[in-house]
This record gives C-alpha cells, structure tokens and sequence, in this order.
C-alpha cells in the first residue's frame, strides 16, 4: 500500500488521527456546496486555507481585514487565510471546524477537508454564515461549480471533483439537533448509500477520422466525444451496451471494437462515474444522423484539424475570444484525453502534457 493510502485509511479508521490530521490538514469552502474560488485573469484559482498556521495567497483581488500587504492597485495583494479568524470575525468559534468533511489527501500526507459555512441548521451554533460577505471577507466568492469547470487549472478541479456534494452530511441530521455530530471521516467516506450514475463516454473513429459533438448548452465552438448515462433501471445494460445504444440513439451508427480507456469521476448534473471507451464503426457505415434532440450537432473530424486544436494554447476563456474553428473541452475532462490518445495513436508520438 502506497503511503498515501496507508494514512488515508488511517484517517478514515480513526476518529482520533483525523481530529489531530485538522490541525496541520488544508481547508477547501463551500457555501451550499458552491465552492470559494478566486478571479485570476481569465482562471479561477480555489484557494485553500489552513486552521490557525498562516498560508499566504498571491490574488489580483484586495480583501478587508485578511490583508498582510497590499503593493498598488495592479500587483498582487497577499491575503493570508485563516479558518480560525475568519469563524471569529462572523461570531463562530473553532467548533465549527468540527463539520468539516474529510475528502482526501496528498502524496505528503497533507490531509484535505471540505467546509461548508452554509449549511442550515437549527443550531445556532451551526448557522449558516453570510454568503457575500464571508466571500469577500477571503477576495473570492462562491461560485457554482459548473460555472467555473472550464476555468479551474486541472490540479485544482481535481480536489472539487471529490464530490463534496456527495459526501456531507444530510441537513436533516443536523437540524433534528439531538444527534451527536458524526466524525469527520464519517460524513467522507463513510457514506452507506453513496449514487453515483455511470455514464459511458465514446470516441468513434472511422480509422482516420473521429467523431464529435456538440450539445447546445456547450460553450461556442465546443466539440467533445458522445456521452449518455447507462440505463440501469429499464434495461440494465452493460458499458459496451451502453456504449452501442447511445452511439446508435445520438448519431444513428453501429459501432464495434469497443476498447475500455479510462474513467473519471464527474460531478454533473449530481454524481457521475464516466467510463471511456474507443470504439470504431462499421467500415464504409460513416454516415451521421443527427439526434437534434439531444445534439446540436455532430460532424467527423480529420487528425490535422484535431491535433492543432488540443496544440492551441492560452486558457479555454480565451481560446473562445478566437475566431477558431474547433474547441476542445479542457484537460481536466476526461473528453480531453480520449482525444488526446486518440491522435497519439494516429500520428505514432506522444503529445506534450
Ligand atoms: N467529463 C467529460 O469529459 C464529459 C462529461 N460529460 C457528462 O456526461 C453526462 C451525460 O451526458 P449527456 O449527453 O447529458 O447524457 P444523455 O445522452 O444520456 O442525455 C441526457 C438525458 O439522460 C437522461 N438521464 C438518464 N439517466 C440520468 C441520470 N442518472 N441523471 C440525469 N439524467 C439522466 C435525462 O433524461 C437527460 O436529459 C453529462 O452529465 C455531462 O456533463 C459529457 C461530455 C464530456
Ligand atoms: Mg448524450
């Protein structure tokens, strides 16, 4: 067993070690499960905070009464965050750090956890905390996650991506009052009804071209593989049915070859596990019928056109400031790297990370 695993099992057995894993651990909040995150240029940064020892923040962004320095208007003020001043400042003491939630933690056994200062509850102890202001009050604010998805840095998207949501306790637990707050660990990972949908997400090619397609919530110009939840109540299907019924359903082709790729945790529209897979279409059965129902559209794309879009640089913001023929969704989507492996297989070498 890895390190990190050893001592996530740790925390995840042992009230006391998570406890204890709080005082050195790093801090992500949310405000009703929309996380804090910062305005960077055109990303957003998710800014994390520790219990009382001070972790400096470079932000383009001044915030009252957590600034060590402020250098000018145009450079980065530094903003120093802590939890335990922060809950002082809008009337809580450290208890409150008692509802975090334990969501993970690093190589270097730096332990992760999720607050959430909106939370309602009839304690007063427990109240949910000021939205704005408390967003303010850190130069950020809370901003729905699928808001922000395509401006987060990989890194960062990742630790969101653990599904908060998913894990905190029920409101109805906390409201009833009379309960004991579960541990930390408990709300985590000790989740007995945990849902999740499994999702297939599919890269068709003819052998030189790839399929894809847009759905009309997409951002301009976004193209990205054919995705569709599993249907496990009426049909119970497997991911390679799956994989042939949504190809069949969005762009009536038949497919086959069906190749398992990877999968990612995705947390839209509630919970989902995405599961990647390669397929190839029938030789000479290439053509496309629209589902406008479910697609705005769906065109094959040749590799030169695929590969200069994932070359192009700059942020997804504003690669879309650009007259740009095709977009491709960001690297943190797991979309970005069937695609990816898709052209290395094409053009026989590796792409840059
Ligand atoms: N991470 C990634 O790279 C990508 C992720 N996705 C995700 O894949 C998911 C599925 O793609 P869609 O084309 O929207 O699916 P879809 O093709 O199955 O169509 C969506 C419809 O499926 C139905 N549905 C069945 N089970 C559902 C469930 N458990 N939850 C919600 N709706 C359910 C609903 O009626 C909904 O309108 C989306 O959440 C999308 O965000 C899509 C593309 C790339
Ligand atoms: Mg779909």
């Amino acid at each position: 067993m890895s390190l990190r695993h050893e001592y996530l099992f740790e925390l995840k057995e042992d009230d006391e070690a998570c406890r204890k894993a709080q005082q050195t651990g790093a801090f992500y909040l949310f405000h009703d499960l929309d996380p804090l995150l910062q305005a960077s240029g055109h990303r957003y940064l998710v800014p994390r905070l520790s219990r009382a020892v001070t972790i400096l923040i470079r932000t383009s962004t001044t915030s009252s009464g957590f600034n060590l320095s402020s250098r000018g208007e145009n450079r980065p003020a530094i903003i120093e965050l802590r939890l335990e001043g922060l809950l002082g400042k809008f009337g809580q003491d450290s208890q409150r750090i008692e509802d975090s939630v334990l969501i993970g933690c690093s190589n270097q056994q730096e332990a992760w956890f999720a607050l959430d200062l909106g939370l309602k509850s009839a304690s007063s102890a427990r109240a949910s905390l000021p939205r704005s202001e408390m967003g303010a009050e850190l130069g950020g604010s809370f901003i729905k996650l699928r808001q922000a998805v395509f401006q987060l840095n990989s890194a960062d998207s990742s630790l969101l991506f653990t599904d908060y949501k998913n894990s905190r306790p029920s409101t109805c637990c906390l409201a009833e009052g009379s309960l004991e707050p579960p541990s930390p660990q408990y709300w985590g990972y000790r989740r007995l009804h945990p849902e999740m949908a499994p999702v297939v997400i599919t890269l068709v090619s003819d052998g030189a071209r790839c399929l894809l397609a847009r759905q009309s919530s997409f951002p301009k110009g976004l193209y990205s593989a054919l995705a569709g939840f599993c249907d496990i109540a009426f049909a119970g299907e497997s991911v390679e049915e799956a994989v042939q019924r949504e190809v069949a359903e969005e762009v009536g082709l038949e497919v086959e070859n069906i190749q398992y790729s990877a999968s990612q945790h995705w947390p839209f529209p509630n919970s989902s596990l995405m599961i990647a897979c390669h397929a190839t279409v029938k030789p000479g059965h290439t053509e496309i019928q629209v589902n406008l129902k479910e697609l705005e559209a769906a065109a094959w794309f040749g590799l030169d056109e695929v590969a200069t879009a994932l070359r192009r640089k700059g942020s997804f913001a504003q690669q879309q400031g650009e007259a740009s023929p095709l977009l491709l969704p960001p690297k943190l989507a797991i979309a970005h790297h069937m695609i990816k492996k898709w052209v290395e297989k094409q053009s026989g070498s590796s792409l840059a990370a």
